[in-house]
């Protein structure tokens, strides 16, 4: 074991490193939860052997400096920093020291800088960042540029006033900067907090004056103003002199309401004017807050709630590449497994080899890698300064991983690369026959990639035309689909191979627009598909179809009519086709195809509110709705006076009732029929009498 003495030094020096990094460079080396883990490791070593927290100890100093190329500034009052939770179990056992409190101050922790502001006689006079704490930086110059901070206050302000807030960039902006920098071929921000900071310590003023920095108030120190009660009635007062407060607080009754508030916000972590890693409680009462006091680096009438870190480091181990169903061939980095924003990672794409250039990231590095919410994980960049000395950059491969095609640009001049070997290339027939199986295409349930392997490895497929000619004694050949049978030793197919050529049947009378989905044609998607397959409601009227034809279809633009035509200039494409309608699949909409049929539905109940209660005979309930839905009406869940018709399929229930009791038109489900044909004149004179 490592003696607590050296490690306290070791993890002492690394935090004052970091925070020289963080706080004076705004160009962090780590990730805040890599600090924070160092910050809680030091506060425990501490705890062990008390000795070691001396004064100037990191757990005993508010984090940050003085830069040189900024003017000193000693705060009136000292600004503090805050005591961190990261459970409820912490947030409990803060509560649970406080004595008796009315009231909590629940505000959001805004991800940005602080700010300390003085005005006298009601004049802007000095901001200064936090610096140490006790000095900070006087960033007067630049805070006269940000449009939320008023230069002068009100008459009825008092002379004297310190409050302090936090600057910060609003992620559209944030995001806006880093295009703008990269089109500049600068450095980008590593988040909105420290391009906040960045653009907030900047030595000319007017480059803060292009940066769209915000604040909000969170705090007050010196004032000779009148003394209030209570935190959030001094918010309501630096309001009044027109600062700006953060429109999130909340003042509530205790535990349990604040604890329901944390949840609440990180519902909401990613839609606010900022980013925030957590929420704040404070003690409202102004007496209690001077009662329970502070340490040398925070009060102790507030604690900092911090969600769990959405950016961690990991190691990339490898960046590998893979042929997509179009050919595109995409990096994707392979890290150590990690767990951020509550999910284990270990792969996240890379997009092209020009985005692995950009960020300049290499197998080898330490990686920052975000997960944010249900947003598909990212790979930031690499910590440079935890890069091994002479590591190599990677290469993109010239030649496909699958097929060993020379690759070539997607579109002449193309950041994108793509495998020309769409016929038989393994990796793209492996993911076109995935997605013919899709549900978004012919659902069928039991060809998954494994399946799909099996089918292109054991020769029984050559490409997805094969598919629908397969029978029983073709699957017997190969290993995947067979096992042996106990019994007779003899070689059978296993369940699920009779149920592929089950499913493989049935997906044979899948109505049209299924199959267009299923060909694979660059840029028909699910959502595209029905508008084409309504104007072209056969194979063969869309292989006829010209690109003028096509890209007069709404909704159909010249690259889609384009690349439609395209596939079907291709003579195995075709082959396809052709292949599956001998095999006996239909590729058309029959006039009495029920998808067919929805489409040509007349519009009788536009401008209709229908409300269906009870069972309605030759109809599920989703299937009302659809119908409903179909001929230009809208489905509504509850009776309302906005209901044109109750249909019923009881005489009785709440909705019955409640129609009665509008004078809603009932129409006995038995006469649905009556409605999709005739509209309003089916229920024409079946009003009740109420008035
Ligand atoms: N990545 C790194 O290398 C690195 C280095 C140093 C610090 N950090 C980050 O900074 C944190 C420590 O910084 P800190 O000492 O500023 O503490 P903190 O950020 O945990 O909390 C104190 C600060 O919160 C801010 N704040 C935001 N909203 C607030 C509100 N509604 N009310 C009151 N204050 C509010 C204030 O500016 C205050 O100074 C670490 O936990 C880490 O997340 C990271
Ligand atoms: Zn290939």
């Amino acid at each position: 074991m490592t003696d607590p003495r050296s490690r306290h030094a070791e993890l002492a020096a690394q935090i004052n490193d970091a925070r020289f990094q963080y706080y004076v460079l705004d160009n962090p080396t780590l990730t805040d939860a890599s600090f924070d883990a160092m910050m809680a490791e030091l506060t425990a070593l501490e705890e062990a052997v008390p000795e070691l927290r001396t004064p100037d100890s990191p757990t005993q100093q508010v984090g940050g400096a003085v830069s040189a190329t900024f003017a000193e500034v000693e705060h009136l009052v000292p600004m503090m920093s805050l005591d961190n939770a990261f459970s409820t179990a912490d947030v409990e056992h803060w509560y649970s020291r406080l004595g008796s409190v009315s009231a909590l101050l629940c505000e959001v922790k805004i991800d940005g800088l602080a700010l300390d502001l003085v005005y006298r006689d009601r004049r802007l006079a000095v901001a200064a960042t936090r610096g140490d704490g006790r000095f900070g930086e006087d960033v007067t110059a630049n805070v006269l540029t940000i449009a939320d901070i008023p230069q002068t206050l009100p008459a009825h302000a008092p002379d004297l006033l310190e409050v302090r807030g936090e600057v910060f960039m609003p992620p559209a902006a944030f995001a806006a900067l880093n295009e703008s920098l990269i089109a500049a071929g600068k450095a980008q921000f590593a988040n909105p907090r420290n391009s906040a900071a960045g653009s907030l310590r900047q030595k000319d003023p007017r480059v803060t004056a292009s940066r769209r920095l915000r604040f909000y108030c969170h705090g007050i120190g010196a004032t000779s103003g009148e003394p209030v009660a209570t935190q959030s009635q001094a918010y309501a007062a630096l309001s009044g002199w027109g600062l700006p407060i953060s429109p999130h607080n909340e003042v509530v009754p205790g535990l349990p309401e604040a604890l329901a508030y944390i949840a609440r916000q990180e519902a909401h972590r990613h839609d606010l004017e900022h980013e925030m890693d957590g929420v704040v409680l404070k003690v409202d009462d102004l007496a209690r807050q001077a009662d329970l006091g502070s340490t040398s680096r925070a009060p102790r009438w507030a604690i900092a709630f911090k969600y769990p870190p959405e950016e961690v480091n990991t190691k990339l181990l490898s960046i590998e590449v893979n042929t997509g169903r179009t050919g595109r061939v995409t990096p994707f980095g392979v890290m150590e497994p990690v767990v951020v924003a509550g999910s284990t990672v270990a792969m996240a794409t890379l997009h092209n080899a020009h985005e692995v250039a950009r960020k300049d990231v290499r197998p080898g590095d330490t990686v920052v890698l975000r997960k944010a919410g249900d947003v598909i994980p990212e790979i930031v960049g690499p910590v440079l300064a935890l890069r091994p000395a002479g590591l190599p950059a990677w290469a993109m491969p010239t030649h496909c991983p699958s097929c060993g095609t020379p690759l070539v640009e997607v579109r002449e001049g193309d950041k994108d690369l793509r495998c020309p070997n769409t016929r038989t290339c393994p990796s793209q027939l492996r993911e076109r026959l995935f997605h013919l199986a899709s549900r978004a295409a012919l659902d069928i349930e039991v060809l998954g990639w494994q399946a799909a392997d099996a089918l292109l490895a054991s020769g029984l497929v050559t490409d997805e035309g094969d598919l629908f000619d397969l029978g029983p004694e073709d699957l017997l050949r190969a290993d995947f689909f067979t096992r042996i049978d106990p019994k007779s030793k003899q070689r059978v197919l296993t369940a699920n191979a009779t149920k592929l050529l089950v499913n493989l049947e049935a997906a044979k009378h899948r109505p049209w627009v299924k199959f267009l989905v299923a060909l694979s044609i660059r840029h028909i998607g699910k959502g595209v598909a029905p508008i084409v397959a309504r104007a072209f409601p056969s194979v063969d009227a869309l292989a006829a179809a010209t690109v003028e034809e096509l890209a007069q279809v709404e909704g159909v633009g010249p690259t889609l009519a384009a690349s439609v035509v395209e596939w079907f200039a291709v003579d195995w494409h075709r082959a396809i086709v052709e292949k599956w309608r001998a095999a006996g699949a239909i590729l058309a909409d029959e006039p009495a195809d029920a998808e067919g049929a929805v489409e040509a539905m007349p519009a009788t109940l536009t401008g209709l509110t229908v409300v269906v209660t009870g069972s309605v005979p030759g109809y599920t309930r989703d299937g009302a709705k659809e119908a409903i839905l179909a001929h230009g009406g809208k489905a509504a869940g509850s009776v309302s006076s906005k209901t044109s018709v109750l249909v019923a399929g009881e005489s009785s229930g709440s909705k019955y009732a409640k129609a009665e009791a509008l004078g809603v038109p009932i129409l006995p489900a038995e006469r649905f029929a009556d409605l999709l044909t005739s509209g309003a004149a089916a229920y024409a004179g079946d009003a009740p009498a109420a008035e």
